[in-house]
């Protein structure tokens, strides 16, 4: 009986799930926009990232963290949640005290609940800061307030004021020496912002606004989460349009996103948010966080810098960031995530590698500025990626992806007819191994179909392919033409690798599928 149910619920989800309520909005302007300007970005690698992971970072893992951000470029970085764990504490402390850590111009942001002695614990440990960002977060979500916490609106909204007052009075408003030097910034977020119900997230952000009395130069900052994900790209997109338009003295807010990955669509929500007025963006590198974790940093960044916009950031050396990522999560990096995953340079498939081959060929003849190849959207290098990995040898491939390796093997390029006669020799040994095919197989089987292993001393520098016309007329035999031409012969060029001298030719007839006989040496 108890399968039965659970197969009609799976059978009408209605039964069990709400369609997410649409946002009126007539006449929306976001989706007339585009993206003109990277935004201000905030990783939350050491906070959101790090409570997400089976093993936290300990404070020099932190610390290597940090650095690889201020290094890429990020001026606003969230290092803790100090109030979670005496590593968090001290290490944010570290931060400060240690000399010549934190840049003068990279401002650090800590997270707290609104709890009094948590708040009051988080101050205390970024005091001596030259700039600092002190986020408060409550939940604002009806479903939140009523399961988690038992609070009105009235009762939560006096919460969020009070603490933004106590911030205020630890901080900006502070007597002592220590908070007098900082910078200090605000960031509320109501949490579960896409649940919560727009007039109440307004009338909650007003209040703490006024509570904080922000500048022009120094906005407060509203970070309006999808904790969870919840609804379409374009349902957040409406949100944020309101929201942006409704609160008063814009001029003195920062709106903030902060997305979660729960639908898979954090990077498109991210985007389509932005066009809807947000001014920053908080997430993890390689969308690590929370459960599906948060939007990635890094797609958002190389989606504006592949339009022509520069990010802010820098991510030229991926490879040193991949590295740093994966023993500091010990969360390996997809090998499909977009721009960085180890293989989306990479293709196996023959009709793929032949375009991408002729891509390269045309942007090398023409010189061309501007990037236009078919299947890579971003050149590799940009990314400090070598271009070796792009194509890969199985029996998916064709004549292009051997003949490709066989030119990063020899530095040769062959002839039409052996491309395709080779094709098929590591066709057949592809279809047995019934795996991809090296550059090592390819380079054995190169040499030894074509039996230039005999001459071991010889490295192949050039392969022609030449009618026995040409041969003759080369040679001036032309007296030897023979009518009906039935043979063609190839042409090795090889130069002796021990002492690297004497320029040898080996001629080499092609026999029946061109497999080469070598017929004498001479010195050209
Ligand atoms: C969406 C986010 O990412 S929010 C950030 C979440 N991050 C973390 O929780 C990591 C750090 N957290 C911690 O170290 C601890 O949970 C602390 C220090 C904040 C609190 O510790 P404890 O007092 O031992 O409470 P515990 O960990 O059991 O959590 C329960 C408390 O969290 C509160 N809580 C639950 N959900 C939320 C929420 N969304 N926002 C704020 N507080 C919450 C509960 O009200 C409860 O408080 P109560 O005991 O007064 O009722
Ligand atoms: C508290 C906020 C910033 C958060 O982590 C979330 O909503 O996911």
């Amino acid at each position: 009986m108890q399968i039965n149910s659970s197969h009609s619920r799976l059978c009408d989800p209605a039964a069990k799930y709400d369609a997410f309520p649409k946002v009126h909005l007539p006449h929306r302007k976001w989706p007339n926009k585009s993206l003109t300007k990277p935004p201000r970005w905030l990783p939350t690698d050491l906070r959101d990232g790090n409570q997400s992971l089976v093993q936290p970072m300990d404070s020099d893992t932190k610390l290597r963290f940090f650095q690889a951000l201020v290094k890429l470029g990020y001026k606003e970085i969230e290092v803790s949640y100090p109030s979670s764990s005496q590593t968090d504490f001290d290490f944010t402390k570290r931060l400060i005290e240690t000399p010549n850590i934190t840049p003068d111009d990279v401002c650090i942001q800590v997270m707290s609940p609104c709890r009094e002695e948590l708040i009051r614990q988080t101050v205390s440990s970024v005091l001596g800061a030259k700039k600092v960002t002190i986020h408060i977060y409550l939940a604002t979500a009806e479903c939140f307030r009523r399961v988690v916490f038992n609070m009105t609106e009235g009762e939560t909204l006096d919460l969020a004021v009070r603490s933004a007052k106590l911030v205020r009075e630890l901080t900006k408003d502070s007597q002592d020496p220590a908070a007098q030097s900082t910078e200090w910034m605000l960031e509320l977020t109501p949490e579960v912002f896409q649940d919560t119900p727009l007039e109440f997230a307004l009338r909650l952000c007003e209040a703490v606004k006024a509570a904080w009395e922000p500048t022009v130069d120094l906005p407060i900052i509203f970070n309006l989460p999808a904790t969870v994900e919840m609804a379409m790209p374009n349902v957040f997109a409406d949100q944020i349009e309101c929201f942006c338009e409704s609160i008063s003295e814009r001029e003195k807010v920062c709106v903030s996103l902060h997305s979660h990955n729960d639908r898979g669509c954090a990077v498109a929500a991210t985007e389509m948010a932005q066009l809807a007025g947000a001014d920053r963006v908080e997430g993890c590198l390689f969308g690590n966080g929370e459960r599906t974790g948060n939007v990635d940093l890094i797609t958002l960044a190389l989606n504006l810098y592949t339009q022509g916009i520069h990010p802010g950031v820098n991510f030229s050396d991926i490879n040193s960031i991949i590295s740093i990522f994966e023993e500091s999560t010990k969360i390996p990096v997809h090998v499909r995530a977009p721009y960085v995953g180890k293989y989306v340079f990479c293709t196996f498939t023959g009709a793929h590698q032949d375009a991408i081959r002729k891509g390269y060929k045309h942007q090398e003849s023409t010189r061309a500025q501007k990037w236009k190849m078919p299947y890579i959207p971003l050149d590799p290098q940009d990314l400090g990626r070598e271009h070796e990995a792009i194509i890969r040898v199985n029996s998916q491939s064709g004549k292009s992806g051997s003949a490709w390796l066989v030119k990063e093997a020899f530095h040769v390029d062959l002839p039409r007819d052996l491309e395709v006669h080779f094709s098929q020799v590591v066709q057949t040994h592809a279809d047995i191994l019934g795996d991809e095919v090296t550059l090592q197989t390819i380079s054995n089987l190169f040499q030894t179909h074509y039996m230039l292993k005999t001459y071991t001393d010889l490295e192949l520098l050039d392969c022609k392919i030449y009618s026995k016309l040409d041969i003759l007329l080369q040679e001036g035999q032309s007296q030897d033409l023979q009518s009906g031409i039935s043979k063609v012969y190839l042409n090795v060029h090889m130069h002796a690798i021990e002492d690297n001298t004497p320029m040898f030719r080996v001629r080499g007839q092609a026999l029946p599928k061109y497999g080469l006989r070598c017929k004498r040496f001479s010195v050209p």
